[in-house]
Order: C-alpha cells, then structure tokens, then sequence
C-alpha cells in the first residue's frame, strides 16, 4: 500500500472512530490536491461554493479556519491546487490572478484572503468573526492593516534585515493581547484577527527559533498564552499541516536566498 493511501485510510479511520462515539475529534477527510494534469475544472457556477485553496498557504489557511469555525465544511468545498504546477484551468476559468485563496459563490470568483473573511461572515451562518462592539470593530481594523507590515518586518529579518523593526512587530501583539480582558484573545472573544495571524505565527514561531536561535514568546506571556489558546480551538487545528513541510516551502518560497 502507498503511503499516501495509508494516510487516507487513517483519516477515514479517526472520522469513523468519532463517529461511533469513541470520542476522538473528527478530522475531515480532505480532497486530493489538483495538479495540471487535472485538466477539467470542477463544473464551475453550478451553485456550489468552492473555496480554491491550498492546504500550505497562510493566507488560504485563514479562509479555511473561517470556513470551519463558521461550521461551514458541508457549505464551501475545498479545491485544493497545487500551486508548484496549478492546473491551466484555474487561471483562464477561474481566477485571473492565479493566486489562492478564491471563493466561486453565487456564480462569482473573490480573492484576498482578508476581504473573504468579512464576506464569509456576511454570507454565512454561524459563529461571528467580527465583534457588534464599536471599540473592537475599530481595532480589529487596525490589527488587520497591520497583518502585511507585520509579515514584512518579520521576513525581512530572516531574510538579514533590522531585528528590532521584527521585535517591535512582535511586541505590537503582545500589547495588544493586553487591550481586551474579556478573553486571551486580540478582541478578547475569537475572531477574524486571531484569523489572521495564526498562520503567520505558527510558520515564522518555528522559523525563527531555527534560523536566527529567536524565541517569539520569551518576554511576552501573552503571546505565549494566545498561542496555547489557539492550539485549543478545532477549526484552527484541523487546518495546521506538518511543520517541517510548511518549514520547507517557507524557506524555498519566501526566504530564497538561504538554502533549505
Ligand atoms: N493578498 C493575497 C495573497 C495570496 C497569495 O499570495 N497566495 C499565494 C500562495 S500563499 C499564491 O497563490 N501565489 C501564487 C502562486 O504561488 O503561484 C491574500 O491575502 O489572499
């Protein structure tokens, strides 16, 4: 048997175990990846919600933990794309632009990761990702507009850059963890902005412990403890994909000048 199967009889395994009460968390059985030599796309704008993605990238990552917190996995279905060898299909049928993540929903293709996050929670039902709180909805914009600078600070650092204007982006977090007390999270309640960081600092966590010996989380308890607090919430964990491989592509992709 090939390991790929196996892995696919192992997931199947955990839902069914869950299934019949055994009491293990269901993890979803997740489509194949499509590669170019899947030259059809699926029949597109025959209704269904698709959410083209791919199961590596930070930024379809945030859309996906929408879509699951949302208790939308029978809703949006995943189309996962290779993106080292992305089917024709998906630039001339799909999204122009050719990026990940797009949602194909009442016959139209979005992309931007942050802008589906508000559109999912306006479309959808279930859980909200946004607070009613005008003072929240103010710094949730504010944590949002920070999310590319912050990236940038920390990407510039391991790529040789100033590792005060990374340290000073950390420390923006952990200062506000402190605003809201009402919870461990940005807006004290989970929402879109814990969304939006979580993939980026469960990548660069690692990364920069390995490459540049950094600990994001010494001197910032709360930090630590959003960290803690987000390994807890299912949505996010059924999206977290092998460390050592997001490693890798983040090194060849993003960093590619160091050798990985
Ligand atoms: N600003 C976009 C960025 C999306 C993005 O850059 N996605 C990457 C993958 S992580 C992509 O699709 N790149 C095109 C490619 O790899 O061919 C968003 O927030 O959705």
């Amino acid at each position: 048997m090939t390991d790929v199967g196996a892995v696919e009889i192992s997931r199947t395994m955990t839902a069914l175990v869950t299934i019949t009460g055994i009491g293990m968390e269901s993890k979803e059985v997740l489509p194949p990846v499509l590669g170019s030599s899947s030259s059809e796309p699926p029949p597109l704008f025959d209704g269904t919600t698709r959410l083209y993605t791919s199961y590596v990238c930070p930024y379809a990552q945030r859309v996906w933990i929408a879509r699951n917190y949302k208790g939308l996995q029978d809703k949006i279905h995943l189309v996962p794309i290779n993106l080292q060898d992305k089917p024709a299909w998906y630039k001339e049928k799909v999204y122009p632009p050719a990026k990940v993540p797009a949602l194909e929903h009442n016959n139209e293709i979005r992309g931007e990761s942050l802008d589906l996050l508000k559109y999912i929670d306006t479309h959808f039902e279930g859980p909200p990702l946004f607070p009613n709180d005008p003072a929240k909805k103010e710094f949730a914009e504010e944590m949002l507009a920070f999310t590319d600078k912050f990236g940038a600070a920390v990407v510039s650092y391991l790529k040789g850059g100033s590792e005060s204007e990374m340290s000073a982006a950390f420390d923006k977090l952990e200062e506000a963890l402190s605003k809201f007390d009402d919870g461990s999270f940005f807006l004290g309640q989970f929402s879109a902005v814990d969304i939006a960081y979580a993939p980026f600092v469960q990548r660069f966590q690692p990364l920069l412990l390995e490459l540049k010996n950094y600990d994001i989380t010494a001197g910032r308890p709360k930090l630590a403890a959003w960290i803690q607090e987000m390994d807890k919430i299912d949505a996010y964990k059924q999206t977290k994909w092998d460390p050592q491989e997001l490693t890798s592509i983040f090194k060849k992709r993003v960093l590619v000048n160091l050798s990985s």
